[in-house]
């Protein structure tokens, strides 16, 4: 992979997963369903309304009992919003009705409460009102059998209430892309615990298990390679593989003695190399049981760019999430760049469209990532470029 170029790393990786992108569908609860996507269009099974009701508490009326002007009427009942159909509502009577409640036939207006005057049991109402008015008509919203929600919908809360008010309880969405995640390295501990000399606290685990999620996919298991054996890395994996669409694995694929994913990967035919990228030069893919592999280097700046750039465009666009924008900015301040690699430095926008750069290149910075919220994209063949030139930056 000597001088291959970002782009035809990133034509490779999708055609690698291009299989496991090809997700099936499968039926949740509403309760499981946020976030998800539809596979189909969802049909209204039921008018919504799903009945005449007041949208008002008040009294049904007759319209053509106050045509006359003020008018007085004995109250013969009272409809709550709750199972059961009312009586009938008898010419020049009315009853009180609450908000929600099924409007009696016979009525076709609701009077609020405060238009009205009560005594005892008599309503006077002082001025005519129309027919419809503060009655919402069943099927005004949605008519049974039509649309309620398309196919490839990104389900937020305000369509999960549409379903549930339709009497819907589970959905149709497509599967999620289940991922594998694979830290390796003998110096990694867990964050929490005490650091001896030489221990680093794993970073790229909690990164990938976020990034993946937040593009829709499933963590379907973490592992943590805490030695340097190939060996077992491959059993850790035998037991996970055959439930995952992807591994993505960090470290372990540069020029050291100690290359655990390298060594796992080269038997069974991988591709272990650099490309023209930096962050995240040394890159690999491989396949294991079936499963692909895609693998990014260690350092975590590099980890969590080399997602960004590879992996993360093709699990947003399977789980119906919009692609992280691009915007033309123009730069702060004077920026140098290494010829020949695609450099992705960490900018912060300011005010006026502008970005500055707020870290350094290494791809151990990673507090200057957490500042940063856009990686400015700055081509291979570019190597000087002047504060208000003009750069393209990816939002993080
Ligand atoms: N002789 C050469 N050495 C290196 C080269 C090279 O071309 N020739 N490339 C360098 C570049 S660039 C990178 S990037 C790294 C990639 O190496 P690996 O993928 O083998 O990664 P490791 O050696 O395992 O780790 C690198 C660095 O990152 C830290 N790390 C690893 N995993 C985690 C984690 N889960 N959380 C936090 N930090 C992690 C690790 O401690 C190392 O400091 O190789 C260069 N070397
Ligand atoms: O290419 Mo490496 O990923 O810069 O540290």
């Amino acid at each position: 992979m000597a001088h291959t170029s970002v782009d035809a790393h990133a034509a490779r990786v999708r055609s690698i997963l291009a299989r496991a992108m090809a997700t099936g569908t499968e039926r949740v609860t509403l309760g499981d369903a946020l976030g998800r996507v539809t596979a189909s269009a969802v049909l209204s099974p039921v008018d919504l309304p799903l009945f005449r009701n007041s949208q008002m508490d008040g009294f049904a009326v007759r319209a053509a009992d106050l045509e006359t002007g003020e008018t007085t009427l004995p109250v013969v009942g009272e409809i709550p919003a709750q199972r059961g159909t009312p009586a009938m509502l008898a010419p020049h009577t009315t009853v009180r009705i609450m908000t929600g409640a099924v409007v009696p036939e016979g009525a076709d207006a609701v009077v609020p409460v405060e238009d009205a005057t009560v005594v005892d049991d008599v309503v006077t109402i002082h001025r005519p009102r129309s027919v419809g008015e503060y009655v919402r008509e069943r099927g005004s919203d949605v008519t049974a059998g039509t649309e309620l929600l398309p196919a490839s919908l990104h389900l937020a809360s305000r369509h999960l209430a549409v379903l549930a008010a339709a009497g819907i309880s589970d959905v149709e969405v497509r599967s999620r892309v289940r991922v594998v995640i694979v830290t390796t390295g003998a110096e990694l501990i867990e964050p929490g615990q005490t650091a001896d000399a030489g221990q680093v606290y794993d970073a790229n685990g909690v990164a990938l298990d976020a990034a993946v999620r937040a593009c829709g996919a499933e963590v379907v298991a973490a592992i943590r390679n805490d030695t340097d054996d190939a060996d077992q890395l491959h059993d850790s994996l035998v037991a996970v593989a055959a439930g995952a669409d992807i591994i993505l694995t960090s470290g372990g694929i540069s020029m050291g003695q100690h290359e655990v994913v390298r060594d796992l990967l080269t038997p069974l035919g991988g591709r272990i190399g650099h490309i023209a990228m930096q962050p995240g030069g040394p890159q690999a893919t491989g396949s294991f049981e079936g499963v692909p592999v895609i693998s990014f280097p260690g350092n975590p700046v590099s980890t969590q760019i080399s997602f960004e750039i590879f992996v993360a465009p093709l699990l947003r666009r399977v789980a119906g999430l919009p692609a992280a924008i691009r915007t033309s900015r123009t730069l702060v301040a004077d920026v140098a760049s290494i010829p020949g690699k695609r450099q992705f430095l960490r900018g912060r926008t300011v005010e006026g469209g502008r970005v500055e750069v707020v870290a350094g290149p290494g791809s151990h910075l990673v507090a200057g990532l957490a500042a940063s919220d856009v990686l400015i994209d700055i081509p291979e063949s570019t190597t000087d470029l002047k504060a208000g030139d003009a750069v393209e930056t990816l939002q993080l």
